[in-house]
């Protein structure tokens, strides 16, 4: 399989690591409108790296969209033409629509969009995925390449906005988080690296809990906290301070945001 990736920034490289250490691809093309910063990637010996969209998107079999949202209109109108019926378009772009992408390209195309996050580098992505009527029978494929580089869920287009907050922004969420029990940790006297050691591992022990428990966090609470011991003590001060409001109020104002940089 020949991917391209337009628009290799943050995302779109970790989106090729992630592709490269998965061995999904037998041959990468790489764009930038400066593509000096993408030459390391040419170790890997089946990375092209470009300034040319053109080029890559008639070389390859599946595109995947990874600039901003502002410079995407232009960028796909300008390989549009090159589009064959094979082409299999996958769109990471924050609140553009199939309906905008189809009015570009037209709606006999394969079309995906995909909202997965920076943790896809390490195959550990959680990635949203829907489609037009006509990439339907492409979505199993898009799902097979995914979870070679973490877990993907099929949802409704409606839901995009709302997964990009939780899944893509949510990395974000939790790295303050991690961050944050870290500077905890520095206070109670780890050295700064040994506190990150302990709030990563735990974290993953938190989600790897639920993953494979397939039970409610709440549950999960209840047989950490000893009646009068001080898990409950300090779990009840966060909330008085407004942990999981915070959290929430923070979900849902990304998720507005997502409308304003669209009507922007
Ligand atoms: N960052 C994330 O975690 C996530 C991002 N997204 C979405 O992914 C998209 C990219 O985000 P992000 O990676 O953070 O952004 P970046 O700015 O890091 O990356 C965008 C890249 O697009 C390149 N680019 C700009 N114009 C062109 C062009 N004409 N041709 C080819 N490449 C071009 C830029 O290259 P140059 O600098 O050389 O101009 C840049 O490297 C956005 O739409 C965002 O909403 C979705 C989920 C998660
Ligand atoms: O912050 C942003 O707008 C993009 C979308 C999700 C992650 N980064």
């Amino acid at each position: 399989m020949k991917i391209a990736i337009i628009g290799a920034g943050n995302l779109g490289l970790s989106i090729a690591t992630g592709i490269l250490n998965s061995g999904a691809a037998t041959t990468m093309y790489l764009t930038r409108r400066y593509p000096e910063a993408l030459r390391e990637f040419e170790a890997y010996g089946n990375v092209v790296t470009s300034s040319d969209n053109r080029m890559a998107v008639s070389k390859s079999d599946i595109i995947i969209f990874a600039v901003q949202p502002g410079d995407f209109p232009d960028v796909l109108q300008s390989v549009a033409d090159l589009f064959s019926d094979n082409h299999v378009i996958i769109s990471t772009i924050t609140g553009f629509s199939i309906g905008e992408i189809e009015a570009i390209t037209g709606p006999e195309r394969f079309i995906i969009r995909a909202m997965p996050n920076t943790a896809i580098s390490v195959a550990h992505s959680m990635t949203c995925l829907c489609s037009n009527e006509h990439g339907k029978t492409r979505l199993e494929l898009a799902e097979a390449i995914f979870n070679r580089m973490g877990h993907s869920m099929i949802i409704p287009e409606d839901r995009m906005q709302a997964a990009t907050v939780i899944c893509a922004s949510g990395i974000a969420f939790w790295m303050r988080l991690i961050r944050a029990t870290t500077q905890g940790a520095i206070q109670l006297g780890f050295d700064a690296e040994e506190a990150q050691e302990l709030a990563m591992h735990t974290s993953r022990g938190a989600a790897e809990l639920l993953i494979q428990s397939g039970r409610h966090p709440e549950a999960e609470i209840d047989r950490v906290t000893t009646p009068m011991g001080c898990t409950i003590e300090g779990l009840n001060e966060m909330e008085h301070q407004g942990l999981s409001a915070s959290l929430i109020r923070g979900i849902i104002t990304s998720f507005e945001k997502i409308s304003e940089i669209r009507k922007g």
